[in-house]
């Protein structure tokens, strides 16, 4: 069995004892690590606690959320966390938001109120702004969060410690859209292809989510050239408009998906010199493929989700669902898919297995496809148990001021090498001096075509999207223009001016203040323009330094940075979090060592 040192027994310090019940704590997020923390701070005598979370309870939750039962399930997480507690502790006091921390209602001055600060987030952008929101009031903030056996807790204070956002995250794990699209080669690509199918047919409009044929494909090129001339491209009309002019007959949507587009495919010769072409699968033929015969029973679970349906099967299914979904389509503008909603999982795993048969690649239950289909780590209560317990553990240590004790945490599976499942770093890991958050001047340079984006684009992509600011206000410096205003009819004439239309050019700085985050970011403009395809449409680059080392080594002393310079500099440049949105991802050296065993040079086993 795994162990964990306790050679040294804890004890609390006689202060901290003091100040516990003295000391208001907000806790962020009542899920699995929220309602663990919530019971041991009752527990350990803290009396005046304040709990925010969104959501409501799910049936899901259930398995690991101590605090709820089934009749509490649609209610508020937090105003039910409350009364349980209070079910067994009447004598603490507990505050219940039933909202999200993002909302302008928790200011600066809500937070100052606290003297610790408790995330159990599932959530980069609420970890974001949590994060500002401390640094702005100055109060010690203690970051946690599981994956699977996996977990880490994390202090962040400012001036002692690194901030959550002073390291690059790990982008998430993306595909290149012609292996979606032409030549998939695992079930993963099949699974995407399927989800961007569906939202193709009934979800909300997503150019990047194109499921068609991708003509445009280097590989397929002869000298050059496009192998299929433009009048054959299959894209020629909109998914969703042909799908509802054949209305959503599912033999018609079976043909084209599985058998024209799989033939177009065949068609770019090029791409079938080194693999296996796909073999188009019509309706008909897709009956006849029924695999075992054995008489199954169709209701129990073990049939239904953890075997591999045959082809004729998936056919079935996939005819089923989409004859319910265009149902619930009919009532909504569109569906939004999701794992737990038996039609669309319905149909992803008929569609992913579909197409895995056509291209030659194993087939998989709809258990395993909902698994990956739904990036489902599953949660484990033990993991959520152990680092909410370090939580409160650190938040006894940080009443009396002891950081050098919250030395980031983690908990590992237990490896071949050590039988300690706990690891932490040997100090506390120092604040990024460029950080573009919690620096004593933010900067960030951003490449972008500035005849191109928009205000509006570049407010929503750029500053709220990537840079995680709520509510954004920019002038243009040395001019003094107010380029967006926060304050609702202000500057909505600009939205839809190109940023060069209001003189935002290459060179031009920007001032950003975000009044809630209590944050001010300067924004150096750069021309940008992607060539290719799948160029980003704009990039961030956190460290001006390495962009200065970078243009002296080219024996360029002085000017701003061109396109072309940025493009090939890349590889030198700390691109800062491409691709947003892992739930519980910590940063790159999180993750290392999350993963690593104890012989890494920088952490101890911990004996707590
Ligand atoms: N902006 C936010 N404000 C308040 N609470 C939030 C915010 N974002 C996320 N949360 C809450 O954080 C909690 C995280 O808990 P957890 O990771 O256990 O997620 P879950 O939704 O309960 O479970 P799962 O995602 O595994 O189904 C959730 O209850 C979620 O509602
Ligand atoms: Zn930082």
């Amino acid at each position: 069995m795994a162990a964990v040192a306790h050679s040294v027994p804890y004890s609390i310090d006689a202060r901290a004892r003091d100040l516990i019940p003295k000391s208001k704590v907000l806790l962020v997020g009542a899920g699995g690590i929220g309602c663990e923390v919530l019971k041991n701070l009752a527990l350990s005598g803290f009396r005046d606690i304040e709990i925010i979370d969104l959501d409501t309870i799910d049936v899901s939750n259930l398995n690991r959320q101590f605090l709820f039962r089934k009749e509490h399930v649609g209610k508020p997480k937090a105003v039910v966390a409350r009364e349980s507690i209070l079910a067994h502790n009447p004598n603490v006091k507990i505050k219940a938001y039933h909202d999200s921390i993002l909302s302008s209602d928790y200011g600066l001055n809500f937070f100052k109120r606290f003297n610790l600060v408790l995330n159990a987030l599932d959530n980069r952008t609420a970890r974001n702004h949590v994060n500002r929101m401390c640094l702005a009031a100055d109060i010690p903030l203690i970051e946690s969060g599981t994956s699977g056996y996996s977990g880490q807790v994390e202090l962040i204070k400012k001036g002692a410690t690194q901030c959550y956002e002073c390291q690059p995250k790990p982008p998430q794990k993306t595909f290149p859209g012609c292996t979606i699209r032409n030549t998939p080669s695992e079930p993963v690509h099949c699974i995407v292809w399927s989800k961007h199918l569906f939202n193709q047919l009934f979800g909300e409009d997503d150019p990047d989510q194109d499921v068609s044929p991708d003509a445009e494909d280097p590989e397929a090129k002869i000298n050059g050239e496009n192998s299929v001339t433009e009048s054959g491209n299959i894209k020629r009309l909109s998914t969703k408009q042909w799908t509802q002019d054949i209305e959503y007959d599912p033999e018609k949507l079976f043909n084209k998906f599985f058998s024209e587009d799989i033939n177009y495919l065949l068609s770019m010769e090029n791409l079938w010199k080194t693999r296996t072409p796909p073999k188009p699968l019509s309706w008909k033929d897709a009956a006849a493929l029924v695999g075992d015969k054995t008489k199954k029973d169709e209701n129990s679970v073990r049939v239904r989700d953890m075997e591999v349906w045959s082809i004729a099967k998936c056919a079935q299914v996939f005819a089923d669902s989409v004859t319910t979904l265009k149902k619930e389509h009919a009532n909504k503008d569109f569906l939004v898919w999701d794992k737990d909603d038996q039609p669309a999982m319905d149909f992803v795993a008929a569609c992913a297995n579909i197409r895995a048969y056509i291209f030659s690649i194993a087939q998989k239950s709809k258990f395993e496809i909902k698994s990956i289909a739904g990036n489902i780590i599953p949660a484990i209560a033990t993991a959520n148990a152990m680092i909410a317990g370090l939580v409160v553990l650190y938040a006894f240590r940080l009443l009396v001021e002891d950081y050098e004790k919250c030395p980031s945490i983690y908990l590992r599976q237990k490896s071949v090498h050590s039988k300690f499942i706990l690891a932490a770093d040997k100090q506390l890991t120092k604040a990024n001096p460029v950080c573009y958050v919690c620096s004593p001047k933010p900067f960030v340079n951003v490449f972008v075509n500035v005849d191109k984006m928009t205000v509006k684009e570049f407010e929503s992509e750029v500053l709220k999207n990537h840079l995680n600011m709520v509510a954004p206000d920019v002038v243009l410096d040395g001019k003094g223009v107010m380029v967006i205003s926060s304050e609702e009819g202000e500057t909505e004439v600009n939205n839809d001016k190109a940023l060069s239309q209001l003189s935002i050019v290459d060179g031009s700085i920007l001032k950003c203040d975000d009044f809630l985050q209590n944050y001010e970011l300067t924004v150096a403009v750069n021309q940008y323009v992607p060539v290719e395809k799948d160029d980003p449409l704009f990039k961030v680059v956190a460290n001006p330094e390495e962009l200065k080392a970078k243009e002296t080594q080219n024996g360029k002393e002085n000017g701003a940075t061109s396109s072309k310079d940025a493009e090939s500099d890349e590889d030198d440049l700390m691109v800062v979090d491409e691709v947003a949105e892992d739930p519980q991802e910590g940063s790159s050296s999180k993750r290392r060592k999350l993963n690593n065993d104890s012989d890494d040079e920088d952490i101890v086993e911990v004996p707590l």
